[in-house]
């Protein structure tokens, strides 16, 4: 019983000095550190991880071109001024190319995919997949993206009959979860009509986690080699499991009938020789994961500033009912891109409420920061918070202002390089880009042509976010009034 005590006291001790040292690691290598140790980020105050961080950069701004954090106790840097991102990003890339995601293909195979695959792997996957996403093979999808954004209008004047009051964040997951579900997975979702049709329920699965998921999740983001070796799983297995099999089905009767489709499924067929059909599932799966939240969060956003921001809203309306106008009734791929004031607006959404606000970079070699003689040790993750970055009055005056004004030709010249990072940056920046701004602009264009949107005593004014979604996302939905124009 003794001897018993005495290990479990030695015990306490070591973890009580660990746990001292491990605090210091920061200040031990020369760097400053915020005073709340151990803490999620601030998640423990009950903010979001990126309010957290904003909290930290408020304070160190200008003091230090980075600081050091933890997370649970795990090290990481946090950069807050732009020279240093930019050299994270693009210049010394060779000592960032990796995010340090956890991904294990055989006990998860939705994990190993380009958003979470390291070093020469991640290289040689992105170089095969970068012709996928060109501009000419978005061209290709716009007349499905097209046709689902017209049944979105259609489905929301039926339902706008009964009420015109709607949660028009859930209206904008049911677009891309039917667009991407459409392109990524050839199927028709049927996400609109049926918001309990099994695209929407996986997808939302993939968000609304359980408690235990959240723990696992969490662990794999910090510990992603210890994970590993627990052959842990980081997406609900259902969801990931329903994406999978979707996808080799649909892989498999392609085959068979040798169909060719102009969508992702038959792009991604294209490498058959290259990789595996599940290596292949699973960046369908990232397609879907990657897409459907983050598009449906811009599209969300921007309506409810349009709704907040009366003026603009008309202003667009009038930009999209002449330019549609005056080319006989027709949309195309181009003149979407063309219109300069949606492309305004979607801009200052982005900043606003940038979808992913934290990129992630590891440290691949000891890295000594420029100027300094301080050195970021091999392994540490660099977390670059983009909603300080979007919200710092220096870069953006009155950041709480909604101001499209600011991404005018003439403005947007003067927009501080590495400021605004809505698609991340460099050679590892956001792959589906112009496919995430096709589908958003698109639902976005239609829904303005066809409504008009106002605050109702459901919206929240002001905004207060999720905490834990991995997502910026408003708390409760985005509850919005809907009339028809
Ligand atoms: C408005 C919509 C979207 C936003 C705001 C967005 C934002 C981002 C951001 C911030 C990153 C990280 C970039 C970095 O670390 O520098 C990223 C990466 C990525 N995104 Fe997107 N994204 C969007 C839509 C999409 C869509 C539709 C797809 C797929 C069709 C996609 C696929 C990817 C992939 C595969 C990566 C990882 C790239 C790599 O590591 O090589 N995204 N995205």
């Amino acid at each position: 019983m003794t001897s018993i005590f005495y290990i479990f006291i030695a015990l306490i001790l070591v973890i009580y000095f660990w746990l001292k040292k491990r605090n210091n690691y920061w200040n031990d290598r020369g760097f400053l550190q915020p005073e709340s140790k151990g803490s999620f980020m601030g998640v423990t105050k009950g903010k979001t991880p990126f309010q957290g961080l904003d909290d930290h950069y408020k304070s160190f701004k200008g003091r230090a071109k980075a600081i050091g954090i933890y997370q649970f106790f795990v090290p990481s840097i946090f950069p807050t001024d732009p020279e240093l991102i930019k050299h994270i990003l693009m210049k010394d890339f060779s000592y960032f190319h990796d995010r340090g995601m956890y991904h294990n293909k055989e006990a998860d195979p939705t994990s190993a995919h380009l958003l979470s695959l390291d070093g020469q792997d991640w290289r040689d996957r992105r170089t095969k997949m970068s012709p996928i996403f060109t501009s000419g093979k978005m061209k290709m999808m716009f007349e499905n993206v097209d046709k689902i954004s017209d049944k979105l209008v259609e489905v929301l004047k039926k339902n706008i009959k009964t009420s015109n009051v709607h949660d028009m964040k859930r209206w904008s997951q049911k677009f891309t979860a039917d667009n991407i579900g459409n392109v990524a997975f050839g199927l028709e979702c049927n996400c609109i009509e049926d918001e309990n049709s099994a695209f929407m329920k996986y997808g939302r699965r993939l968000l609304d986690l359980k408690p235990f998921e959240i723990i696992k999740f969490i662990f794999a983001i910090n510990l992603p080699d210890l994970a590993r070796m627990l052959k842990i799983r980081s997406n609900p297995k259902d969801a990931g499991d329903f994406f999978l099999n979707t996808f080799l089905q649909t892989f498999e009767y392609r085959q068979a009938y040798n169909i060719v489709r102009s969508d992702f499924v038959s792009l991604l067929l294209g490498l058959k020789h290259l990789y595996t059909p599940l290596e292949l599932a699973a960046e369908a799966f990232l397609v879907f994961a990657a897409g459907y939240e983050t598009s449906s969060t811009l599209m969300t956003f921007t309506l409810y500033e349009l709704a907040l921001n009366q003026e603009i809203q008309d202003k667009l309306r009038e930009e999209i009912t002449t330019g549609i106008e005056e080319n006989d009734g027709k949309l195309t791929y181009e003149m979407l891109f063309e219109f300069k004031y949606l492309d305004m607006v979607v801009n200052e959404a982005l900043r606003k409420y940038p979808p992913i606000p934290i990129l992630f970079r590891k440290c691949v070699k000891d890295y000594k920061i420029p100027g300094t003689n301080l050195i970021i040790p091999t392994g540490i993750k660099a977390l670059i918070n983009v909603y300080s970055l979007h919200h710092d009055p220096e870069y953006f005056p009155e950041p709480s202002k909604f101001d499209p004004k600011r991404f005018s030709d003439e403005n947007t010249k003067n927009i501080k390089s590495c400021t605004f990072l809505p698609f991340g940056e460099g050679q590892r920046n956001c792959i589906g880009m112009r496919f995430g701004q096709m589908q958003s602009k698109m639902a976005i264009l239609k829904l303005v042509k066809n409504f008009k949107f106002s605050p109702c005593d459901k919206t929240l004014i002001p905004m207060k976010f999720e905490t834990f979604a991995p997502f910026i996302s408003p708390k409760g939905g985005m509850w919005l009034k809907v009339e028809k124009i």
